[in-house]
């Protein structure tokens, strides 16, 4: 919305709006005509049915063909029918709307399962150390097949290793984050865990060690507590733990300074925070999970140096219990790394630490230079 207002494009957006809404009305309409029409003759048959049994049995009654008695009984059972054939019609529209919807929900259900199904039961939830790695990896996304974002990739990160991932914007280095914890699968080539093919790991359990932190972390419009433990089960986490990866976050210190402290609503997406703020609830929300394997993908980006460096000396205590790969374009954020890999294209062009590349003036020196 306040995109809408700096640029001033209220009048087009409401254009673009009606416009979208023009079909939907005419569709209303129509609708409500049929509605109006059904509920007309709905009553309609009830009234007119009376009407004519009463006119009837008044004659009836008064030639002495039927008794009072009768003349009441059929009253009351014409009202009786008439109301239950009215009620039926009424219902004929609702049970056509119930198909319709009953056949929306079954063709969801009846989608087969694809490769990347969360909800399956399937696949092994082996005890992993957290060596990572890509192996010949080649991926296209399904949208665009004929362009090869990684190429013939294969990277290693041993246990316990911090590795950064740099290189020109469209490289392909949040597609190689994609892969980690599979949201997208090589088109060729494997990507492993320890021993294990990602494939072959149950989804929610990957995800449960292999944990991902993005540029803009999402959050859900409950409280700061429940956006920590949000999907842990209740015997997963305690307010010692809550607090302990609040602390590593760096977040800690501000929600004890809200009235509410962890108990406080966050808004919808997280609306009632600074992009900061919200960055370090998703890595306390990340670090609270004990991962073994760390994805940052631009987790820092958006901090203002005081909160980057809080981070970054909270992520550097955390190295070595897990294994960290981080994706970050400002380059002094990952100078202490072990490892780091500059990606062009799908490819790596240079690989080594900081020191190293710098020694060699290649790409990854051109960046730095660029950078101060
Ligand atoms: N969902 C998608 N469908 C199709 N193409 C995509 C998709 N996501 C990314 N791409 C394309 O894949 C290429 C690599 O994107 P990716 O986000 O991995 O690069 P990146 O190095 O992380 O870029 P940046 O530094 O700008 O975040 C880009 O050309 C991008 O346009």
């Amino acid at each position: 919305m306040s995109t809408i207002k700096a640029y001033t494009l209220q009048g087009h957006f409401d254009e673009i709006f009606y416009n979208a809404l023009r079909p939907l009305q005419s569709a209303m309409k129509r609708q409500s005509c049929i509605s109006a029409f059904v509920f007309a003759c709905q009553f309609s048959f009830t009234y007119i049915l009376i009407a004519i049994t009463l006119h009837i049995g008044k004659i009836m009654m008064l030639s002495n063909e039927i008794t009072p008695f009768d003349y009441l009984r059929v009253v009351l059972l014409t009202q009786f029918g008439a109301n239950f054939i009215s009620q039926l019609i009424a219902s004929v529209s609702d049970l056509t709307r119930a198909r319709v919807a009953s056949e929306n929900i079954l063709s969801v259900m009846n989608e087969p399962p694809t490769d990347m199904d969360n909800l399956t039961d399937e696949g092994l939830r082996p005890k992993v150390i957290g060596r990572i790695s890509l192996q010949n990896v080649e991926f296209r996304y399904p949208s665009r097949p004929i362009v090869p974002i990684l190429k013939n990739l294969t990277i290693q990160v041993a246990p316990g290793q911090s590795v950064a991932i740099v290189g020109p914007s469209g490289s392909g280095k949040s597609s190689i984050i994609s892969m980690f914890h599979r949201m997208y699968t090589p088109t060729k080539g494997q990507v492993m865990l320890d021993n294990y093919n990602v494939k072959s790991i149950n989804p929610n359990y990957l995800r449960r060690v292999v944990v991902s932190v993005s540029q803009e972390p999402n959050l859900f419009s409950f409280t700061i507590k429940e956006n920590i433990t949000y999907g842990l089960c209740d015997d997963e986490y305690n307010m010692e733990k809550i607090i302990k990866a609040a602390k590593i976050a760096h977040i800690h210190d501000f929600i004890t300074s809200l009235p509410n402290g962890y108990e406080t609503e966050v808004g919808e997406f997280g609306a009632q925070l600074s992009g900061g703020q919200k960055q370090r609830i998703a890595i306390a929300r990340a670090m609270i999970r004990d991962p073994k394997v760390l994805l940052l993908d631009e987790a820092t980006a958006a901090l203002d140096a005081t909160s980057e460096k809080a981070v970054q000396t909270a992520l550097d205590s955390v190295k070595k219990q897990c294994t960290i790969v981080h994706v970050a374009h400002r380059l002094s954020s990952i100078r202490k790394v072990d490892k780091i890999i500059v990606l062009v294209d799908g490819e790596i062009a240079e690989e080594g630490t900081h020191q190293e590349l710098m020694a060699s003036k290649g790409l990854y020196y051109e960046m730095n230079q660029l950078e101060t």
